[in-house]
């Protein structure tokens, strides 16, 4: 599968045997990839990123699934800060290090190197010995089984099931479990890579994907832009390509093709929609990789292809919302983005805000309001279950895993926060600033304080009278939520409490509730405003007039058996094993295992867990055994 170097269509371009010489990214996105964030430490990172910034990578891997591993050999471009000249560190996760060489373009010569202590978070640092101003390091290696940022899946867990499916999930840091690099997002790379794959299937990246590649078991891929670690991305299975749009398409298992380029049809609108208002696209195409249903997020926006889980694909464009969301980060988080994982908010609180406005743009007023409304729900629901120190938007994430701090705060705090400005200066003037801002640190990583000392020196100081620096630092830096601020609420949700309360007193039957122009929205107001205890004869009427257990939309399934486990209905509970045991998205999986545990039933999600575990990603295995065991069982 050649692949061409920057237009997508073109012929495979030969292969030179020595290591391509790096392309040179833009300059200017470069010399905005190298400038330091002014401050912040990424406790995250092993790697001594003051001495040393890789800015290259030139991968070459072979996928071998019999092993379950991936090898080959990545080259690091490397810029000097100093002439110290120290041990370049690098962070892993479990990679097997067979030689390093280093020195200029292909004049490598082996040179000593170390595995420091293993940290349970962290992974194992790097230290490699360079050559006096070497600038090119080459590592030889292999990647573990286990890997904790790649899943390899057997023929039965995708829906052709003939063929083995990899894909790896970089964020937060785990892309030192399948490469060896400084893995910080504060460090932004261009890379190429070089994937050799059994003829069947077929690769594609977080990079210049060529849809009319030859399915040759080798694929080229570019990266011009510089992103950050957890941006690359790598999937391999029985993909094939059918495209939405003119800079749209989506990449899907045969089977499942159809059904997603029709769920995911208005894609080329949300990317014209947010263009529009916040400055050009920078990535060439957005295309969607659909997963199989292990994956355990309803998406991550790596560049160029936002991988996508099955679960949203409902039929009825009702959970679409996850695709503006991914988009959405190729302003808010791929172009400008977080320098540590303390700032996630950065990425997410802006780009939850710009999901709910590409969806008021193509979907209308109603829509947003009920997307608005259920986010600022969800927001009250979490800040009611986590502790004070995680409801800071500017979280304290030192010697914790990111993937345990992982919350709803940072997108619907950080969300709210900025619906709270826009309410402030005004829709208009807030959209000019967010234009600016995506322009003036595009291709940077910034951390919160780069961000307030900006909007000191635009909002703050255009609209004095409007904005208050300390409201301002309490968004930022304490918990909960500033007292008056906006509480989004939609009429469509209103007009359901009294229904919902008739029904509960029983002045109504449940069938004769007129449901017919219900969106998914409407139907999960409904059911989680349910009361925490429910009769039995209550949950059969519900179940019987609405079809709740057998529903397709997982949202509604996932409301559904929410209530389900808390009153012990059991005519829901097959579909509740077969839920949990098929589908790998942590957004449902946690709350329902943790519901099983809260409620006594500790021994149906263990024997369910451990069914499922063999089918599930390594970070759901880990976020669900803390759920189950309060440990982490592996
Ligand atoms: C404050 C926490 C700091 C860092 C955590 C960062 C990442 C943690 C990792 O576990 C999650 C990464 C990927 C998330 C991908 C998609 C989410 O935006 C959506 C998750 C919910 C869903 O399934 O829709
Ligand atoms: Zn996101």
């Amino acid at each position: 599968g050649g692949c061409s170097k920057s237009e997508p269509t073109s012929a495979p371009q030969a292969k030179s045997e020595t290591a391509v010489a790096p392309q040179a990214a833009d300059t200017a996105q470069q010399a905005a990839a190298d400038k330091t964030p002014q401050s912040g430490v990424d406790y995250h990172s092993f790697a001594n990123t003051d001495d040393y910034r890789v800015q290259h990578l030139d991968l070459d891997l072979t996928v071998d699934f019999s092993r379950k591993i991936l090898e080959g050999e990545a080259q690091l471009q490397v810029k000097r800060l100093n002439d110290k000249n120290p041990p370049l560190i690098l962070d892993t996760r479990g990679l097997d290090i067979e030689a390093v060489r280093a020195g200029h373009g292909d004049k490598l010569e082996p040179v000593k190197f170390s595995m420091g202590e293993k940290d349970d978070h962290l992974g194992t640092p790097l230290k490699i010995n360079l050559p006096k101003n070497a600038t090119r390091v080459a590592i030889q290696y292999r990647t573990s089984p286990d890997a904790s940022g790649v899943q390899w899946l057997e023929p039965q867990q995708t829906a052709g099931k003939e063929h083995p499916f990899l894909f790896t999930q970089a964020q937060a840091i785990h892309a030192r479990s399948f490469v060896p690099l400084q893995d910080s997002p504060k460090v932004r790379i261009t890379y190429n890579a070089t994937i050799r794959t059994p003829k069947e299937l077929r690769a594609v990246m977080s990079a210049n994907n060529d849809p009319q590649a030859e399915k040759d078991g080798v694929y080229e891929f570019e990266m011009p832009q510089p992103i950050p670690s957890y941006l690359i991305a790598l999937a391999v299975g029985d993909l094939e390509f059918k495209p939405m749009g003119e800079r749209t398409g989506v990449y899907a298992e045969p089977s499942l093709l159809d059904d997603a380029a029709a769920e995911f049809a208005d894609t080329e609108s949300m990317l014209e929609a947010t263009e529009e208002v916040y400055g050009p696209y920078r990535w060439d195409r957005y295309d969607l990789l659909i997963l199989p249903p292990s994956f355990p997020f309803g998406g991550m926006e790596n560049p160029r292809l936002s991988f996508i889980t099955p679960t949203v694909i409902a039929g009825d464009k009702s959970l679409v919302a996850l695709i503006a969301h991914e988009l959405a980060h190729s302003w808010s988080g791929n172009l400008v983005t977080n320098s540590s994982w303390r700032d996630l908010w950065l990425n997410e609180g802006f780009t939850t805000y710009l999901t709910n406005r590409i969806m008021q743009n193509v979907y209308g007023d109603e829509r947003y309001k009920m997307e608005m409304a259920l986010g600022y729900d969800d927001l009250q629901a979490t800040l009611e279950d986590r502790p004070d120190s995680d409801e800071i938007l500017a979280v304290n994430t030192r010697g914790r895993d990111p993937d345990e701090v992982f919350s709803d705060i940072p997108y619907e705090k950080g969300s709210l926060f900025l619906y709270e400005l826009e309410q402030k200066v005004g829709r208009e003037n807030f959209d000019q600033f967010l234009l600016d801002y995506f322009n003036h640190f595009s291709f940077q990583s910034i951390n919160t304080e780069d961000f307030v000392k900006y909007l000191n020196e635009t909002l703050l100081k255009q609209y004095p009278d409007k904005l208050d620096a300390e409201r301002i630092h309490e968004w930022i830096y304490e918990p909960g939520i500033p007292e008056g601020a906006p509480h989004p609420q939609s009429d469509a949700f209103t007009k359901l409490d009294p229904v919902r309360q008739q029904w509960l007193d029983g002045e109504i039957a449940a069938k004769d509730i007129d449901t017919s122009n219900w969106t998914f929205h409407q139907w999960k107001y409904f059911l989680d405003g349910m009361p925490e205890k429910l009769s039995d004869e209550q949950l059969k009427e519900l179940d019987s007039a609405f079809g709740l257990t057998e529903s397709t939309n997982n949202e509604i399934a996932f409301s559904w058996l929410m209530i389900a486990v808390r009153n012990q209905y059991q005519p829901a509970y097959p579909r509740l094993e077969e839920f949990l045991t098929s589908i790998g998205r942590n957004k449902f999986l946690r709350p329902l295992y943790r519901n099983l545990v809260e409620t006594g039933q500790k021994d149906l999600a263990v024997r369910i867990f451990e069914e499922a575990k063999p089918g599930y990603h390594p970070l759901s295995v880990k976020v669900n055994s803390w759920v189950i065991y309060g440990e982490d069982k592996g």
